[in-house]
């Protein structure tokens, strides 16, 4: 029975206990019998009421519409603390500076140079040398793991010119990993906590909480050396022709970008933290959707494989029309980001009908949105990447309000062209020159998080192809 009864103090509470770890499943079955817009009360003055919505309608008009009227909001900010003045969680004319800033850096030619030359090198010195290593000895290796790592030492070239070689056969332990998977789970469950209680939680040192305090500050003593040598480095003349984004937000200029504070640290790190964290667990989760999607479709690797001997040209990526529309697919029905938390600074009235005051908390489903039927027909669950393509074979657009893994309007992602050159480079490696399998009996969930990750990774073996 996805629709919960509502208890004198309590709220809905009770009946959300046994969901809050399956809460993308839940989101499913309650928008789809609630005509795609729920409204969640927490206890009593728990601050914890939500509403959730999964209606195009409502998506549009939160994010393009009446933009102006939705920011992330207050709420959004004590939740996500973590990002501080970073692009994600900023608000109003901060995020304006951020934006356009973001978008010069990420639209300059030698930035994309950079981000292409990053991704050969990776792989041909980090995952190539892996995955052989991994085919030669039989092991069994979590992929997951495996494409975070690539991610992360591809952004942390673009973010802060460095590269962390986490993806090496020796597995080195990675602090950033610690920190934001632990981070990622804290997040979630602070939505359905009283602020006051994870805050003690955090003050404490306990739970996630806890783990998160530690792990981030282990992190920021690290990133702290990192912007620190940077600066010597600037301060001698050199670094002069560093494209990197850490480099470019140490000398940006603020008669231009008025709110924005190159020689303050902690905002600088703010800022290069929630570029990392966008680019790469974002990306890296996709990756391994898919890569376990196909091992479930093996007719949509066989078309995969397929396209890739008759259209590959390294030069142009959009050749690859079914890997495209395999990726869509995937992240229809595994968005990396399962939620977007919307906030009106105005009471408004949403065109399904439902009345938001002011600070209110809006959850947009995204999840939830690629799987509703109402929505995407009957197969709504099937993998079909063929849905992507149309009569004449080119790729079908969906509205960004109906298919919004790249989330919509004036905040869509800045980084969704790269991600997909990414993942298609990296994906026709891999299915180039490697088999693989997935252990059998491995238990596929995805973890109660803001990122869709796998919980136990995704462990497959790989064989060489001959
Ligand atoms: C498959 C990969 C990716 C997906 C699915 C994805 C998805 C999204 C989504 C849903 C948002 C909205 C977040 C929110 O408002 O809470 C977003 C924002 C953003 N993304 Fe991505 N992203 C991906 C990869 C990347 C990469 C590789 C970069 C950068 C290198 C990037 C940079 C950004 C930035 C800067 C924003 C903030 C935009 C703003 O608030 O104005 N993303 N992304």
């Amino acid at each position: 029975q996805p629709i919960l009864k509502n208890w004198p103090f309590l709220g809905m509470l009770p009946g959300m206990l046994a969901h809050i770890p399956r809460i993308f499943d839940f989101s499913v079955e309650v928008l789809e019998a609630t005509n795609l817009t729920f409204s969640f009360k927490g206890p009593w003055l728990s601050g914890t009421d939500m509403l959730f919505t999964a209606d195009p309608k409502n998506i549009h008009h939160i994010l393009s519409l009446n933009f102006r009227n939705y920011p992330k909001g207050p709420e959004a900010k004590k939740i996500f603390d973590a990002l501080g003045d970073g692009i994600l969680s900023a608000d109003m004319e901060l995020w304006e500076d951020l934006r356009k800033s973001n978008h010069v850096i990420f639209h300059h030619p030698d930035f994309l140079n950079l981000s292409l030359s990053s991704n050969i090198i990776k792989l041909k010195e980090g995952l190539v040398p892996f995955l052989d290593n991994a085919a030669h000895e039989k092991i069994v290796i979590d992929l997951q793991d495996v494409f975070k790592r690539f991610m992360f030492d591809t952004s942390s070239i673009l973010m802060t010119g460095d590269d962390p070689m986490s993806l090496s056969i020796e597995m080195p332990e990675v602090v950033f990993d610690e920190a934001v998977e632990t981070g990622e789970e804290a997040i979630y469950y602070r939505y359905f906590k009283p602020v006051i209680l994870w805050r003690l939680q955090s003050w404490l040192g306990t739970g996630l909480e806890g783990k998160m305090q530690t792990y981030l500050a282990a992190f920021n003593r690290r990133f702290a050396k990192i912007i620190s040598s940077r600066r010597e480095e600037i301060s001698r003349g050199e670094s002069k022709q560093s494209v990197d984004v850490l480099t470019y937000y140490m000398n940006v200029d603020t008669t231009k970008y008025k709110l924005l504070k190159p020689g303050n640290d902690t905002f600088i790190r703010d800022v290069v933290f929630s570029l990392l964290l966008a680019g790469r667990d974002t990306t890296s989760s996709a990756l391994t959707w898919f890569f376990w999607l196909l091992s479930k479709h093996p007719e949509v690797m066989t078309k995969i494989q397929h396209e890739i001997n008759t259209k590959y040209d390294p030069t142009d990526l959009e050749k690859l029309v079914y890997l495209h529309a395999a990726l869509s697919e995937t992240m229809r029905l595994y968005p990396p980001l399962p939620f977007n938390h919307k906030s009106p600074a105005k009471p408004d009235v949403l065109p399904s009908g439902h009345k938001v005051e002011a600070n209110s908390k809006i959850l947009i489903c995204i999840y939830a949105l690629g799987r509703m039927r109402s929505i995407w027909g009957e197969d709504a669950l099937d993998f079909k990447p063929e849905r992507w393509i149309s009569d004449s074979g080119d790729l079908r657009h969906e509205p960004s309000y109906k298919f919004m893994a790249f989330n919509a309007g004036p905040r869509a992602c800045l980084g969704k062209h790269l991600a997909l050159l990414q993942m298609k480079i990296v994906a026709v490696e891999i299915i180039q020159k490697y088999d693989f399998e997935v252990t059998k009996g491995h238990e596929i969930e995805p973890v109660p998080s803001v990122i869709l990750r796998i919980k136990h990774g995704l462990n497959v073996t790989v064989t060489k192809k001959t």
